[in-house]
């Protein structure tokens, strides 16, 4: 069984020191769910919380309405999976992923069928009598996750599963990971400071600095309206540029560089902040930029230009002198550095933040 995870006003302390002020989020059931941040924000104290290896200063945690402060670890129902593989060097596959059903007193034949089962769902079934020494750190892996499965867990919580495996098999590793995930429909909380695997895997991803959730939602939502400058910074590329908003005759024009504007269609200013111009910072990611036909926009010179195939990623400078990146798709001719561009940009695409850069005027961010 699968079940709700909801945190209520949590607090964490080591001494006197506050490293989760006070967090509140609910966790669906069956939900992929992520935990994202820089190093030191609080993602695994938080994991290990709900895992029950940490004590809790304040709030709650409920699986369902049951709250489980109390409960110790051992009784929560948990399968975990963690950077290193922690999988028994002296057994075999098979017997590494009995282990946990071995304690939980099953009879010999309705353990063997599960684990067959469960090698079928991680695929290693043909790895099944091996030792983890004559396995990659991939198989290694699968055989762990293969463990924390087998138990039938309510939750199914993972820190930083793949750190130990090279690009290549990271990126197999998580697709592998969000379907069986998919198939077993165990709510799982993950945690990593990867953003491109948070994305790749998760149905919904708190993003966290000091221990507070700054930006909770999809994959889309957070990277195409990010809820502060932080967040748009910290998930994929963007560019942050200081601007003017002018409200004049019942619409938001954006004032950029050079004389350069535009009307942005999407646009809410808390009645508190609202002002007839306000001073605003843009972010405008590589492929929100247009490069302008006619010579209007805004004037850039080429610094150098990287070819990824489908796309190109040119480095430029404004004439602010500011330094920005943009992607284009290839053109046969590429340009060259100190070649002269004038840009502009999607104005129903790009993020305007008030001048500190912690509130979104632009689209339905939520917090
Ligand atoms: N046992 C402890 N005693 C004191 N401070 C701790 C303890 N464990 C963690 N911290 C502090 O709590 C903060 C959050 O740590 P945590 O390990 O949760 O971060 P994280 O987001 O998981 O980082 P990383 O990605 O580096 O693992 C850090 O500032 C860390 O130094």
């Amino acid at each position: 069984m699968s079940v709700t995870i909801s945190i209520q006003d949590l607090v964490k302390k080591y001494g006197e020191t506050v490293v989760i002020p006070e967090l509140s989020v609910e966790i669906q059931k069956g939900e992929f769910f992520t935990l994202l941040g820089p190093s030191g924000c609080g993602k695994t104290t938080l994991l290990r919380m709900i895992a029950g290896f940490n004590s809790i200063e304040g709030g709650s945690i409920s699986f369902n309405d049951k709250v489980i402060n109390n409960v110790e670890p051992g009784k929560r129902n948990i399968g975990m999976v963690f950077q290193s593989y922690a999988i028994f060097p002296h057994l075999t596959v098979k017997g590494n992923i009995a282990f946990g059903l071995q304690n939980r007193k099953m009879s010999k034949p309705e353990i063997a069928e599960k684990v067959k089962d469960i090698l079928k769902v991680v695929q290693i079934e043909q790895f099944q009598d091996r030792m983890p020494k004559n396995l990659s750190g991939g198989q290694q892996q699968r055989v762990a996750l293969a463990r924390a499965i087998v138990i039938r867990p309510d939750v199914l919580l993972m820190d930083e599963p793949l750190s130990n495996l090279d690009a290549k098999l990271r990126i197999d590793m998580r697709n592998a990971i969000k379907e069986i995930q998919r198939e077993v429909g165990i709510t799982t909380v993950y945690v990593t400071h990867d953003q491109e695997e948070a994305m790749a895997v998760s149905d919904r991803i708190a993003v966290m600095k000091s221990g507070i959730i700054q930006h909770l939602g999809t994959p889309q939502e957070i990277y195409q309206r990010p809820a502060n400058v932080f967040v748009a910074t910290f998930i994929g590329r963007t560019n942050i540029v200081d601007a003017t908003l002018k409200h004049e005759q019942g619409q938001y024009t954006l004032q950029l560089e050079q004389g350069y504007q535009e009307i942005i269609p999407n646009v809410r200013v808390p009645k508190a902040e609202a002002k007839s111009s306000l001073a605003v910072k843009v972010s405008i990611r590589p492929e929100e930029f247009i490069m302008s036909e006619d010579q209007t926009g805004i004037q850039a010179t080429i610094v150098h230009s990287v070819f990824l195939g489908q796309h190109t990623q040119y480095f430029v400078d404004l004439a602010s002198g500011q330094r920005a990146e943009i992607t284009q798709e290839s053109q046969t001719q590429l340009l060259s550095p100190g070649q002269t561009i004038y840009l502009k940009v999607k104005p129903d695409k790009i993020n305007v933040y008030d001048a500190k850069g912690e509130l979104n005027y632009t689209g339905s961010a939520q917090l």
